[in-house]
């Protein structure tokens, strides 16, 4: 590309970027806010401080129009309510007397007034506040925040763009208000939110704003013509509005499919596309419209959402082609790199070599602005970060680090007979109620106990040296016998230890598997102000030495209840991790299986004639086009056999998924063939039950009867209630009694009562069932 001259100087810019600082600073100020130890302006300090270090490291990495109004005290869907007025009756009194409590009351509810309800942002996992909305929504423009954190970055003297969520999008994740009719479209509100946008975007024009981004992800997912139509009015409209200022939308997360047409139409500016491995086809969609001659494309070839550095060459190629198809090529990550952490040279105990390989937030905006940078300049003026690119490149592929060959024969050599167990699911039911002599409605737990303050304050002691690791195990055997104690003399049947030793679920296991490594300071937000550390797929994976089996192992010898083993699913470590793109996600999801198929077998082989094999992440993962799903689920439902599939008839197989949309997976849940599934449930009143039973599910099932997310404590009455209509869909025989999830957020008190009145619930109804049959 070296003779090629671009029409126009090409700009580096991102959609948003990590909100919580290097030292997650944001999450202790609005920790410290709720427990009254931060004032609010206090607060407000942080977050501008916040905000300033971001802008200015974006700037010095060479990017030259950064985002502005990406930053969020909790989330930017729960912003954007508040933006466009749409604020839940029940909250109203809280916002107006102080908005920031009613912000947050939105957000985490008070001992009064429920929260807003919470789920992923499309397939990541960032949670975002689902707004609710009904046929009288009354919208009102606050572009108080927006236009605030615009003047902040004018000020300090850089091109900013304000991002704003679009209003389809907005209105496509919105759902009924409670007591509004579930078949109510917010869609159809789209007519009274378009002015207030309208209003929103002149006061951001009034304020400095040359141009605003809108987001649209909801495009990149299968759309109905009449949601399309509606895309058109929105842009039309909104691209006929005077005092506007320019207009970007943005779509990430995939191709648009036919939506782009839609959009390359519209009388809008600019659009923002996905061009990594996911949205590829937008490439060809453009092409075929005729590209948008006279306008402005954001190309977002850098992957936002995985951390392996850029391939320059291949992205130069893809921003070649563009320049022919637009008036303005301008770089980009394919979509906010709220989603990756912020910064890979913090890792100071990763391999250097490895650290070549990974773009944190801050790498992949030094690496956008050097793309920008040869498109503009030509590829000369980027020669020395060209060749360290291609040789970071050729370390990766050539590394002895990321291949094993005795990972690669054994997935090579597996057969259809490994995941298959060796009796069908009836007898295996038999001889698992012969071993297990359980009672009618069996009682049990997920697996996690609180995490308490003191058993993460004592890891940290671990890792600073402070404690040796024989005090710290002590103190893990110390919580292993309180959770086996207090579960014998609650009545619950089948025990758990609690997972005490456990960070996380993903992460704990990533850090005893050769082939994956794990971060010290790669937060990435998940919801409001709780991070996760996703651990890298690097290399082939392994297992050198049972991860689980000493642990449970000393929980099956304090009891003569059994106590089941528990595990994270392959789905589940590779959705919750960075993955591999050196290799289809299947091979990694089949060498995770292998690994943790040994596991299980060594669980077994060590006397657990219980194990649960934990998938929550098995729908999120579901692509967000359906003609994507055959592919995915094929893989997804083989590794959790081949995980599972090796014990003995007798030995019972759980598994379990927490987030509640199960009815367009339900042939996959049966495919996994796992004797138990316990299943979110107490918030929409056991309509997953209803669903299994409709499609006929032959297995043993607990539709959760506590709803973990809330420090409410159910009574007996209600669970025995949520049981008695489980029952309707499910037969006593086949019903599991248990929370809707792990209770490693929740604190001891309210665990106590929860449960305890779970098993009062639990021998109510078998007391029932025993009167009914006598
Ligand atoms: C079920 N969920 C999970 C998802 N993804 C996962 N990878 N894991 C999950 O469990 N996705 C969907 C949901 C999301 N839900 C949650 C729930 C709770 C959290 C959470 O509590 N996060 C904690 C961090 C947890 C952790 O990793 N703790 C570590 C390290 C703690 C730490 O860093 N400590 C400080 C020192 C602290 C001190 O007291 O001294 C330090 O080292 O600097 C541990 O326990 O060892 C959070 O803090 O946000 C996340 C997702
Ligand atoms: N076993 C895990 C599952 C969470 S989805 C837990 O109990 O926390
Ligand atoms: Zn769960």
């Amino acid at each position: 590309m070296t003779e090629q001259s671009a029409a126009a100087a090409a700009r580096a810019t991102v959609y948003g970027y990590p909100r919580q600082g290097r030292n997650r600073e944001l999450k202790k100020a609005v920790e410290g806010y709720w427990k009254g130890r931060v004032d609010a302006a206090a607060l407000r300090e942080t977050a501008a401080g916040l905000r300033r270090t971001n802008w200015r490291q974006l700037a010095d990495a060479g990017i030259h129009e950064v985002p502005s109004g990406d930053f969020s005290y909790y989330d930017h869907v729960l912003d954007t309510s508040v933006m466009v007025g749409a604020v839940p009756e029940r909250h109203r009194a809280a916002v107006d007397a102080d908005e920031t409590q009613g912000y947050f009351a939105m957000a985490r509810g008070t001992q009064d007034v429920a929260p807003l309800e919470m789920t992923k942002w499309f397939d990541t996992n960032y949670h975002y506040l689902v707004p609710e909305l009904g046929p009288d929504a009354v919208f009102a423009a606050d572009s108080t925040k927006q236009v605030a954190e615009l003047t902040e970055a004018l000020a300090l003297g850089l091109t900013a763009r304000p991002v704003l969520l679009g209003p389809v999008t907005y209105l496509l994740l919105a759902k009924p208000a409670p007591g509004v009719a579930a078949d109510f479209e917010p869609l159809t509100l789209l007519d009274r939110l378009l002015p207030v946008y309208a209003e929103i975007l002149a006061d951001l024009r009034a304020a400095g704003a040359d141009w605003v981004q809108l987001d649209e992800p909801a495009l990149v997912q299968d759309r109905t013509p009449a949601e399309l139509t509606a895309v058109a009015r929105t842009y039309r409209e909104l691209g006929g509005a005077a005092d506007r200022p320019k207009l970007l939308v943005a779509s990430y997360f995939g191709r648009l499919g036919d939506a782009l047409p839609v959009l390359a139409r519209a009388p809008v500016d600019g659009l923002a596309l996905d061009f990594t491995e996911s949205g590829a086809a937008n490439l060809e969609s453009l092409a075929a419209v005729g590209g948008l001659p006279g306008k402005r494309l954001v190309a977002g070839v850098v992957d936002g959402r995985n951390i392996w550095i850029n391939d320059f060459e291949k992205s130069l190629a893809t921003l070649g082609t563009l320049l022919g198809l637009a008036g303005q090529v301008d770089v980009s990550a394919s979509c906010s790199l709220l989603h990756v952490p912020l910064d890979a040279t913090a890792e100071g105990d990763i391999d250097p070599e490895i650290v070549r390989w990974l773009a944190f937030a801050r790498q992949k905006s030094a690496e956008i602005a050097t793309l920008a940078r040869a498109l503009t300049e030509g590829t000369d003026a980027i020669t020395a970060e060209l060749a360290a690119n291609r040789a970071a490149l050729a370390s990766r592929a050539g590394s002895a680090l990321t291949r094993d060959p005795a990972v690669r024969a054994r997935a090579a050599a597996v057969t259809d007979a490994d995941g298959r167990r060796s009796q069908p699911y009836a007898v295996r039911t038999a001889a698992q109620r012969a071993h297990l002599r359980l009672p009618l409605l069996p009682t049990t737990t997920i697996g996690s106990f609180p995490q308490t303050t003191e058993l993460r304050t004592a890891r940290a002691d671990l890792r600073k040296g402070r404690i040796e690791t024989a005090g710290y195990e002590e103190r893990i055997r110390e919580e292993i016998r309180e959770v086996v104690t207090f579960q014998e003399k609650t009545g619950i049947d089948v025990l758990v230890h609690g997972e005490p030793e456990r960070n996380d679920m993903v992460q704990y296991f990533a850090e005893q598997l050769t082939g994956y490594v794990a971060t010290r300071h790669g937060w990435v937000q998940s919801y409001g102000t709780r991070y996760v550390r996703p651990p890298v797929l690097v290399g082939d994976i392994s297992r050198p030495e049972p991860m689980t089996v000493r642990w449970t192992s000393y929980a099956q010898s304090l009891t003569d209840r059994p106590v089941k083993g528990m595990l994270t699913g392959p789905v589940t470590m590779l959705a919750w991790s960075f993955v591999r793109d050196d290799q289809p996600l299947g091979d990694t999801a089949r060498q995770v299986a292998l690994a943790l198929r040994d596991e299980v077998d060594d669980l077994e082989a060590a006397g657990t004639s219980v194990i649960q094999v934990d998938e929550p992440a098995l729908r999120e993962t579901l692509p967000l086009r359906a003609a994507d799903h055959a592919g995915y689920l094929a893989w997804a439902t083989e590794s959790f056999r081949l995980t599972t599939a090796g014990v003995r008839p007798e030995t019972q197989i759980h598994t379990h998924m927490c987030y509640a949309e199960f009815g367009d997976i339900v042939q996959a849940i049966d495919d996994l063939d796992a004797d138990v599934i316990s299943l979110e449930a107490a918030r929409s009143h056991m309509q997953v039950a209803g669903e299994l039973a409709s499609h006929g599910y032959p297995r043993e099932a607990g539709p959760g009867v506590y709803d973990i997310h809330s420090p409410r404590v159910p009574s007996a009455e209600e669970a025995t209630a949520l049981l008695r209509k489980g029952l309707e869909a499910i037969p006593a025989e086949r019903l599991w009694v248990n929370p809707d999830c792990g209770l490693k957020t929740r604190g001891w008190p309210e665990t106590r009562a929860s449960l305890e009145n779970l098993v009062t619930a639990a021998r109510a109804i078998r007391t029932g069932l025993a009167d009914d049959g006598s």
